[in-house]
């Protein structure tokens, strides 16, 4: 059994404990992967883009080859499968420095990553087409999810409610392995498990539905599961997910977001009698933030029965923004002889685990760009974690094949965990070169020459965001499409109203900021597009995931500049991903729409400009308005004389600075509130 802590092994200590069965069946299904991946490589470059072709370019403006891809250095060439590697230099010097000799001679020593045991060796999930087209229509094919032996009746019938037709390849590996780790007698407890899966793969029923039909025959109610999300929305979501499955049980769905009132959140909570707290829900679905409000104010929440942690967008919610949250949900869960939430850890034995059987939550985590930090991780204290991760094609090399075929040119194979990073299958990216002051064009004439109906644009904040929804507003002025922002700035019921109206179909493009890139769910969102290049692969992956849901198909498209081109490139290639196909957009565009662009860059100026008086005006308002609560016999401070002087100055119209007099009410309209005249 392996040991409980995450150890960093090297992947050769652990060669001989794979036993060939497991070895043999997982290469058949490996095999399996790569004909799948051949047949949709062809498929795809028989089917035409959806987007205009890329014009012809001639051969004298094509990059280099050389330029494209950035080039390997020779010291770190792949050796191939079957060669050893011959020895590099760095490896035949000797790693240590002698005292005193000249330290820049030694050549550093190049440090490879190596991944724990369970990273190093995950469970693989056939990443297959989720495509609704392959989904069975016939009432013998509905039948084969009540053919699932591990799923109950109700559970089939709710599903069939919620017109799931078939399971996803990552709920066909998770549900059967948590529902049977869960039968294991006492005193074994299941193992922690990490789930990577692509965007849309349906990770939130693959944790939903075993939780809700084992907790289906508890008895008592009480908090059992604690599902924890990143953000509102997304807590919302996964909310109603579980409503819906526990519709046809006694089981009691809790959403805690900072949406609703606390006290109203702790109505649906408890209740008490006799000074006694009972608890009223068996699920709890919530956000860091407002889980850490309630384990401090709501006298009663009792979490000492917890049976399932869920971390949705796990390496979101491990960021250290929301790292406290962990140690005051331990000092809820249990206080056990380890500790195991906190770092104190026992040795794994047989008398522990007796001691620890069902003071743990199974802690489950999931997302589509899972951290692989070991210390981050490690504050989760995984008990024997286990990782599922969905691989569409495999690295050839990784899996030892020989001449199978070789990774895609230019794929570095980094130390991170196989399909750390997969892209739904039914996904096509592409990129478009434009300049920085033509982006808003080149977004306009693309909506219009591809009628897009439903689009998503992501920032790189929420203050493009807003401008380039101002922007675009002017250029749709008189056309039915309408565009809105959706950004971290406005009111959350102001971000589910313009969801809901984008889901509705009455808004056709949300200009967003990455605060609403991970995990929205808004069905046939056909196009994503990347207004500026991600800064991080994993915004990239959480964008992208937008589309290409649940088998549909969906297209990325990413505007780039000559200058972040390259870039972009790097962070693409360095985790085995291309930039897809270029397309191109007519490039007298800037002709075409010169005057309502030009008129719209003027009315945004404007704007800007009336903002940032606003912004002074209030500023000088509030500074008078400290003023006017000072005592009126103290004298101003220095600081304030500044504060109110700089205040004055800085608004355009603001007459000269004169003599504070004695204000007289004025006699046609009195104002409502009587103002002390500041003493200078
Ligand atoms: N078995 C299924 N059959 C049909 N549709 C499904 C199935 N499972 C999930 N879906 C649908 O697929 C969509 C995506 O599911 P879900 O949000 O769970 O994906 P996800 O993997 O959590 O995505 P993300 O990583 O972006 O959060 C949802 O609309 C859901 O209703």
């Amino acid at each position: 059994m392996e040991l409980f802590t995450v150890n960093r092994y090297t992947e050769d200590q652990n060669k001989g404990t794979k036993d060939t069965g497991e070895a043999t069946s997982e290469d058949a299904i490996l095999q399996k992967l790569l004909q799948k991946a051949e047949k949709r490589k062809r498929k795809h470059k028989s089917s035409d883009s959806t987007i205009t072709k890329p014009e012809t370019v001639p051969a004298a403006e094509q990059p280099a080859k050389d330029e494209a891809a950035p080039k390997k250095p020779d010291a770190e060439a792949e050796p191939k499968a079957d060669q050893p590697a011959e020895p590099t230099e760095t490896e035949v010097s000797n790693d240590f420095q002698v005292l005193g000799a000249d330290a820049s001679a030694a050549k550093r020593q190049k440090v490879e990553m190596v991944l724990p045991a369970w990273l190093a060796h995950p469970t693989i999930i056939e990443g297959g087409s989720l495509d609704p087209a392959d989904s069975p229509t016939t009432e013998t094919d509905v039948a084969s999810i009540k053919q699932l032996p591990y799923l109950e009746k109700n559970t089939c019938s709710v599903l069939k409610q919620m017109k799931i037709k078939r399971l996803f390849p990552v709920q066909t590996a998770v549900i059967p392995w948590i529902l049977e780790a869960q039968a294991k007698p006492e005193p074994f407890r299941p193992r922690d498990i990490c789930v990577s899966a692509p965007t849309g793969s349906g990770k939130t029923l693959a944790f939903a539905i075993p939780i809700v039909q084992l907790l289906a025959k508890r008895v008592q109610c009480k908090v059992r599961a604690l599902v924890v999300l990143p953000v509102a929305e997304l807590a919302l979501q996964v909310y109603k997910v579980f409503n819906a499955l526990c519709s046809k049980t006694e089981l009691e769905v809790c959403l805690l977001s900072k949406q609703h009132r606390l006290e109203d959140e702790q109505e649906k909570l408890l209740e008490q009698y006799k000074g006694v707290y009972y608890s009223k829900v068996d699920i709890v679905v919530t956000t860091p933030g407002r889980l850490v409000d309630h384990l401090h104010a709501t006298k009663g929440f009792c979490l000492k029965s917890l049976q399932f942690l869920v971390i949705d967008e796990a390496d979101r919610i491990m960021d250290a923004v929301f790292q406290n949250w962990l140690y005051h949900l331990d000092t809820h869960v249990r206080t056990t002889t380890d500790q195991l939430l906190t770092g104190v850890q026992a040795p794994l034995c047989y008398q522990e685990l007796l001691n620890s059987y069902g003071k743990q939550p199974h802690k489950l985590l999931f997302s589509a760009t899972l951290s692989q930090d070991p210390e981050k991780l490690q504050n989760l204290r995984l008990f024997q974690p286990k990782l599922f991760t969905t691989v569409l094609t495999m690295p050839a090399l990784q899996l030892g094949l020989g001449n199978a075929e070789q990774p895609e040119q230019g794929v570095e194979q980094s130390s991170q965990f196989i399909g750390k990073y997969t892209t739904p299958a039914e996904l096509t990216e592409q990129y478009c070169l434009t300049e920085m002051r033509l982006k808003p064009l080149t977004l306009y004439a693309m909506v219009l020459l591809n009628g897009w109906k439903r689009f998503l644009c992501f920032t790189n904040s929420a203050d493009t965001a807003n401008r380039l929804a101002f922007v675009l507003q002017q250029l749709f002025g008189g056309s039915p499409t309408r565009v809105e922002e959706l950004s971290a700035k406005m009111s959350a019921a102001m971000r589910a109203q313009r969801l809901t109206e984008f889901a509705r179909g009455s808004i056709h493009g949300l200009i967003c900021s990455d605060a609403l890139a991970r995990g929205i769910d808004v069905p046939n969102v056909d196009i994503v597009v990347s207004y500026e290049a991600p800064r991080h692969i994993k915004t990239y992956i959480h964008r992208v995931g937008r589309t290409a849901r649940a088998g549909h198909k969906g297209t990325a498209i990413t505007l780039l500049t000559d200058k972040d081109q390259a870039q972009f490139k790097k962070m693409l290639y360095e985790v085995g991903k291309s930039m897809g196909e270029e397309i191109t957009v007519s490039p007298d565009i800037e002709a075409e729409h010169a005057n309502i662009y030009k008129s719209a860059l003027d009315k945004l100026r404007l704007r800007q400009e009336n903002q940032k008086s606003e912004k002074k005006l209030q500023k000088l308002r509030l500074t008078r308005k400290s003023m006017v609560h000072k005592n009126p016999d103290k004298p101003l401070t220095l600081m304030e004389k500044l504060q109110l002087k700089a205040g004055a100055q800085a608004l355009p119209d603001a007459k000269p600075q004169r003599e504070h007099k004695e204000a007289k009410p004025k006699p046609e309209k009195r104002a409502k509130h009587k103002r002390e005249p500041i003493k200078q």
